[in-house]
């Protein structure tokens, strides 16, 4: 994608407003186009870092031709409704759960479409994000992708059945690292996320490259960031990180909660899929 191209974001919550807030540094914020059915949240957008807002779905489906679509994976089909068929645009969901053969499925497999997973380090340029493309994405595509979540972060692509795992571990990650902060030492939390994304069938390297930019982003972000609400912004209402919090209520703030944090955000990106 050229420079003079421009992304669309869908949704203007709070990972859209992180991707709308960093991209604008990159991208400049005439060729930033965001849209909210709540219009107070757009506004919000608009307001703060001069985005472009629009009036409807399809406006900013013709206006850009880079789609994010970051919207709770409950809310997503009335989004899918409006790219079914536009194979002249590159779509990106960060949806959690939702699989690239479901979303193509309802837009059509000759869309270019991008699952991605970032994370909300995003808002201090210190996401963690991993991509997956299904078969229509043409290489110069994937280049924009990656360009946008460098934008706000360390990218890596990855096989999409890693891709509910890698939510667990880097997109849930962060709430659960900053809910232990100060009641477990780093090495520990390190050492079992590590472990956990071995048992997903990470790598090595990647398994740690994974780890260490979440916790470093993480730890980043809570120097200047309120840690409860930072842990509620994570928290997507009905999504993973939600499921991964309930681990502590009878484990408490100990290892074994945090394996089971992990694998119940895992298991709830399985459920996602299936609403
Ligand atoms: N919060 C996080 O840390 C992360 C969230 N995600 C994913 O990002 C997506 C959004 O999550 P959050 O920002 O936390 O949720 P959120 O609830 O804060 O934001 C979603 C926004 O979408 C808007 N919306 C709903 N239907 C719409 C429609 N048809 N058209 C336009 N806007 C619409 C809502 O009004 C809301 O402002 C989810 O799919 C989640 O899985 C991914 C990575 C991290
Ligand atoms: O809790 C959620 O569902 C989202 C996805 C990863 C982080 N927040």
């Amino acid at each position: 994608m050229s420079h003079h191209s421009a992304v669309g974001i869908i949704g203007c919550g709070n990972m859209g407003a992180a991707l709308t807030e960093n991209l604008v540094k990159s991208w400049g914020a005439d060729r930033i186009f965001v849209f909210d059915n709540d219009t107070q949240k757009q506004n919000a957008l608009e307001r703060h870092f001069r985005v472009r807002g629009v009036s409807g779905l399809d406006d900013l489906v013709d206006s850009c031709e880079t789609i994010i679509i970051a919207v709770k994976p409950q809310d997503i089909d009335t989004v899918l409704d409006v790219l079914k068929g536009r194979w002249d645009k590159l779509v990106v969901s960060i949806a959690a759960g939702m699989t690239l053969r479901y979303l193509s499925a309802r837009i059509g497999s000759r869309v270019p479409l991008v699952r991605a997973m970032p994370n909300l380090n995003a808002v201090v340029g210190a996401s963690m994000t991993a991509i997956s493309c299904n078969g229509a994405v043409a290489e110069p595509q994937k280049e924009t992708a990656a360009r946008v979540f460098e934008s706000v972060g360390s990218v890596v692509f990855i096989k999409e059945e890693l891709m509910n795992a890698f939510t667990a571990v880097a997109g849930s990650g962060p709430a659960f690292i900053a809910y232990l902060m100060d009641d477990m030492d780093s090495e520990t939390v390190r050492d079992i996320f590590v472990k956990e994304a071995l048992a997903f069938g990470f790598d090595p390297a990647a398994a740690e490259f994974i780890v260490d930019k979440t916790m470093a982003g993480t730890q980043k972000i809570l120097q200047n960031f309120d840690r409860d609400i930072f842990i509620k912004r994570v928290c997507s209402k009905g999504g993973t990180t939600e499921a991964g919090m309930e681990a502590f209520v009878t484990r408490h703030k100990t290892a074994e909660g945090l394996s089971e944090a992990i694998r119940a955000a895992c298991r709830r990106a399985g459920e996602l899929a299936k609403i």
